[in-house]
């Protein structure tokens, strides 16, 4: 099918066969219309960090506001047969799926936002068959630009204020994949990217220099050199390691001198291959001689924020970073695994659900969540999930989840803040979504609450972040209820 068509096309069917044959069992049932509660939420923070940033709202909200079965859903969903050739889905079920119309009421912590394992990042309020229906696209959208956001922050934190650009188009996987990742990573702090449609589409700085093919098409580097110097004198950055580097460096050194009278700025030089840290030092000292101290030295070539920080320790001389696979794909950890369970069903009263795990930590949190985070003027202190339905006690204590010993109690004087807010009120948009860099300067704010301990990339400390402790033992009761009854 030609890319339009597929990126054009209403995403509705973007889903699970199983949430629509879930959605048909509702629907006979006459469950379709109860009300429901599920919360997004993950449950480890990614690449063994101590902290994750929140992204994709923005996308999750366009999905939402445009969920519609067109005609082309329907006859789709009217063609699909079962085993015996018979139609999955009765006609009245396809009629009702064609007026459905999104009713739910979204609560989502905001893009940039740092957060915590088990924190609902997205709560859905509304029909059991709708909520239900938007599992798989939240999980879609939310998984990974979340995931590669937080990839981007610790590429940014390792590179110490230097610049970073985002490489990785052709490496990513597949279209959306490099739009989203291209969006996700300048969320997460990086300052631009060389993706043209997501430059276009998300208004993010773009910027590139080129590549070995440029050189190679020339009889000699310096030509090469030359050419592109007088296509864009005042933007140049030359490739330098096509042949042999340090050659490459006094070349670019020599055509820039040729093209100063000219007006030529001498932006920079690229390295893509070799010893980082000999041949950025190696070219900063020939850049130096030469005059040329405003000149950028731009590294690209498999690099993550490990490789950086230790590029930097050696003392490497580089001050542009172009990243483009390792961020992209989120190589050492190419999911976030965030799920999306229910957690209320209204019969009457609100019911809580959990989904019982062999372990503690992937058993589900009952009830109607909120997120409450404490801080004082330096720093982010702990963060508590909570049940909107329950009346708070005037000292609440924050369980930790892993070990119900592990108590906290807030300080008296902490102020505090509840991130979820309110997104869609019966499926209208009540949020006004923040630009692109808004979004990207809360992120940098963020992660500026957190304490050191908890942003290194080395065994960072847990930041505190637990169950209300009424919540715990209404958990702990359910737990123990449920596993009586299942014997
Ligand atoms: N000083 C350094 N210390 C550790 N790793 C480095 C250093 N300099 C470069 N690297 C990394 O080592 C890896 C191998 O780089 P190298 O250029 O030697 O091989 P390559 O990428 O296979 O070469 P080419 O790009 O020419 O095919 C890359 O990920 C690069 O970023
Ligand atoms: O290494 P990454 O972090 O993935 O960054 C993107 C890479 O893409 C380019 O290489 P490629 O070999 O595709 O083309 P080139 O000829 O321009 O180097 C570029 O030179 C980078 O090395
Ligand atoms: O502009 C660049 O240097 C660039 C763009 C994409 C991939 N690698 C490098």
């Amino acid at each position: 099918m030609a890319l339009q068509q597929t990126y054009r096309t209403s995403l509705t069917l973007l889903t699970d066969l199983y949430q629509l044959t879930m959605a048909y069992g509702y629907w006979k049932q006459g469950m379709a219309e109860r009300e429901a509660v599920f919360h997004l939420y993950f449950r480890k923070h990614p690449f063994g960090g101590g902290y994750t940033v929140a992204a994709g709202l923005e996308q999750a909200v366009e999905y939402l506001q445009a969920l519609k079965f067109t005609e082309d859903d329907l006859a789709y969903l009217s063609s699909l047969k079962g085993s015996q050739g018979q139609p999955l889905f009765e006609q009245e079920f396809i009629d009702y799926l064609g007026q459905m119309e999104f009713s739910c009421d979204v609560d989502a912590i905001p893009e940039g936002t740092v957060v915590f394992p088990s924190e609902p990042l997205v709560r859905v309020k509304g029909p059991l068959l709708q909520a239900q229906l938007i599992e798989t696209p939240l999980l879609t959208i939310i998984n990974f630009q979340t995931l590669i956001a937080t990839k981007a922050a610790r590429i940014k934190q390792a590179a110490k204020g230097d610049t970073v650009i985002e490489f990785g188009m052709r490496r990513a996987q597949g279209i959306d994949g490099s739009l989203s990742a291209a969006r996700a990573a300048y969320i997460g702090g990086v300052d631009a990217t060389s993706n043209l449609l997501a430059g276009q589409l998300f208004n993010i700085p773009v910027k590139g220099t080129h590549a070995h093919s440029w050189v190679q098409a020339f009889d000699t580097e310096e030509e090469a050199f030359e050419a592109y110097g007088d296509a864009f004198p005042k933007d140049s950055v030359f490739l330098v390691d096509t042949y042999d580097t340090v050659e490459g460096v006094k070349k670019a050194i020599a055509v820039a001198r040729k093209l100063q009278p000219k007006g030529f700025v001498f932006g920079g030089i690229r390295l893509d291959s070799g010893d980082l840290t000999y041949l950025s030092k190696e070219a900063r000292k020939l850049l130096d001689e030469a005059g040329f101290h405003d000149t950028s030295i731009v590294a690209s070539n498999d690099l993550d924020e490990r490789l950086i920080t230790h590029l930097k320790q050696e003392g490497a001389k580089i001050n542009v970073w172009g990243i483009g696979t390792k961020m992209v794909t989120a190589y050492d950890q190419p999911a976030l695994g965030g799920v999306y369970k229910l957690a209320a069903i209204k019969n009457g009263k609100w019911e809580y659900k959990i989904k019982l795990s062999e372990q503690l930590a992937k058993t589900s949190n009952p009830g109607i969540l909120q997120v409450r985070r404490y801080y004082n003027q330096e720093r982010y202190l702990a963060d508590m999930i909570y049940n909107e339905q329950e009346q708070l006690p005037e000292h609440p204590q924050i369980v930790d989840p892993l070990d119900s010993t592990r108590r906290r109690n807030v300080e008296e004087d902490a102020k505090y803040k509840d991130l979820l807010v309110p997104i869609f009120r019966q499926g209208s948009l009540v949020y006004t979504l923040p630009d692109l860099q808004s979004i990207k300067k809360h992120t940098s704010e963020e992660i500026a609450q957190l304490h050191e301990s908890i942003r290194r990339h080395l065994n960072p400390h847990s930041y505190p972040a637990g169950l209300e402790s009424s919540l715990h033992h209404y958990k702990m009761d359910l737990i123990l209820k449920l596993r009586e009854t299942a014997q």
